[in-house]
Order: C-alpha cells, then structure tokens, then sequence
C-alpha cells in the first residue's frame, strides 16, 4: 500500500530535545491526530513533516516520491496551519482575503466564501477587531483556501469555546469528504479529538509510543477498576492506579481473564489510553 505520506527516520536535534527516529505511515481520507503532553515533540514533528524547518534527517513521502522540500511547488498540495495567529492584524479581513487569495493559483473562492458565512466571520472590520476565536477560524479557512491534499494543523482548537470547537471539525470532516485528502492535528487534549480521529499517533519525549487506527488501539485494551482496598501488582500488560476511591488501570485485553473476577471492566477511550498507557506505563506490551 502507498501512503499518502510517509516519514522513514525522521530525526531532528536540539541542544535539550531529540526527535526521533521516527517511522510514521499517515493514511489518505483521514484525520490522524497527533497526542503527547507539552513538549512532547509535536510542534516539530509537524513541522518536520511539511519541511518548516525539514528533518534534520530522515526522508519525508507524497504518494510514494520523496519530497524535496527546496520546491516550492510543495506548498500547492502542503499546508501548516498553527494557533499562533498574528497575521496582517490591520488589514481588513476583506483586504486580507483579497492578499491571500492573490497568492496561490488554486484558491478556491466559492469554497472560501460559503465557510466565511457559515462562520459568520465579518470583512468589514480590521483583523485585531476580531475576537479570538474568529481570528483562528479565519486562520483555518486561510491555510485551506487553496484547497491542500496534506492539512497538518497545530494544536488548532486551543481556546475556542465548545460551539466554535464543533464548527471546526465539521468543516474538517466536510473538507476530508471533498477532498480525499489526509488531515493531521496535533493536540495535547484527547478528549478534542476523540471521536473525530480515525488514525492517533501518541508522542512522548521526542517519540511515538503507539500509533495505528483508534478502534484496533482501542481493541487492544481494557479499562479496569476495584474497590480502593484491592491492590492489583503490576506486571507486563498491566498498570494501574491506586486512588482513595478506587484502583484503575488498563490491561492488555488477551489478559482479562487473569485479573481478579470482581473487577469491573470497560473498553477504554483514546484518554484512558493516553494516560495509563503513554504516560504512566509508557509500554505495557
Ligand atoms: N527551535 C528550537 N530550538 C531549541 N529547542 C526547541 C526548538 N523548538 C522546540 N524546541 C524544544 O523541543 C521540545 C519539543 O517542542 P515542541 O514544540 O515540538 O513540543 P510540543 O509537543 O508541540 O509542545 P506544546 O504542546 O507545548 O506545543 C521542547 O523541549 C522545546 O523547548
């Protein structure tokens, strides 16, 4: 199978933090959401992805042809869009449009302006005028204007409220439809991306720990809990927690049946996953 990209030891190097090597496979027509905690190496690992700046080594893959991220062609099919927002803050949205829309050849008006309404975003105004969250929807609707087949997005819903939340990842799951393209976001927040995701890559210290598809990671595991007073040993394919209120954890699901019969046991969701098992376990199997 030929993935739509595909990063084969992919290292980069800073004075206090190493990335990698990593080895990804990054399926077409789905979201794939990257997870770790602050710091954990995401920022750079979705840079390294669309060469801003590339892997310090390692090679990066668009259907199959290592990319060279000197052409700048890339850039047609390529877009980073990060939270950080602080573009052309005096323009009016309306002269804004009309820049970025300037730059690319492939953008897409129709597209633009159907989001822009469905956003309610106003063009009269200067961009500072913006509140927040309009700033960063305009943002997404900027960097997918030109309507790109790899949208790798930063930590994209950081501050929006539960409704604007909702709003963006309808139009993500509308784009992915459209489009057949792959669709990356980084968070450090499980529960934004739970049930919105298809593939996860969990990140810890500068690697991936665990990557796949959501339902097969999920498959793999079992949530568990007991009374507080019944202590579970850990061991290979088992880690738990002991709290005043109860003893929880997650296990490999093949060893259910070595657990003790009063347990009660749950399917785990991405969050559960994220906290026994990358961050607390680190490798239960
Ligand atoms: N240009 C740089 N020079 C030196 N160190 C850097 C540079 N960029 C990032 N780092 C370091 O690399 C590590 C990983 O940073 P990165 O931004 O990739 O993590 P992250 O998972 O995206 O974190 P967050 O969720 O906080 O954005 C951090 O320790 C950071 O200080």
């Amino acid at each position: 199978m030929t993935y739509h990209l595909e990063v084969w030891q992919g290292m980069t190097n800073y004075r206090r933090f190493q990335l990698g090597p990593i080895d990804l496979q990054i399926p077409k027509g789905m979201i794939t959401a990257v997870i770790g905690r602050n710091g954990a190496g995401k920022t750079t690992m979705l840079k390294g992805l669309c060469g801003l700046p590339p892997f310090q080594k390692g090679k990066v893959y668009y259907r199959g042809v290592e990319i060279d991220f000197l052409d700048p062609t890339i850039r047609k099919y390529m877009t980073y869009i990060s939270n950080d927002i602080q573009m052309y803050s005096d323009f009016t949205v309306n002269q804004a449009i009309e820049f970025v829309a300037s730059l690319h050849e492939t953008w897409d008006e129709d597209w633009f302006h159907l989001w822009l309404t469905k956003f309610k975003v106003r063009t009269d105004v200067q961009i500072h005028e913006l509140s927040k969250g309009m700033k960063m929807k305009l943002n997404l609707l900027f960097g997918l204007g030109h309507q790109p087949k790899i949208v790798l997005l930063d930590e994209p819903t950081d501050g929006l409220d539960s409704i604007s939340r909702q709003q963006f990842f309808d139009l993500l799951q509308a784009y992915i439809a459209d489009n057949n393209c792959s669709i990356i976001i980084s968070t450090h927040y499980t529960k934004d991306v739970e049930g919105i995701c298809d593939h996860v890559v969990f990140m810890r210290d500068g690697q991936v720990t665990e990557y796949g598809e959501v339902e097969e990671i999920r498959q793999n595991y079992r949530l568990f809990s007991l009374p507080p007073n019944e202590m579970i040993h850990e061991r290979e394919g088992v880690i738990a927690i002991t709290t005043g209120v109860e003893t929880k954890g997650v296990v490999l699901t093949e060893l259910v049946d070595t657990l003790p019969e009063n347990v009660v046991i749950k399917k785990p969701t991405l969050d559960d996953i994220f906290l026994y098992v990358v961050e607390n376990g680190g490798d239960v199997s």
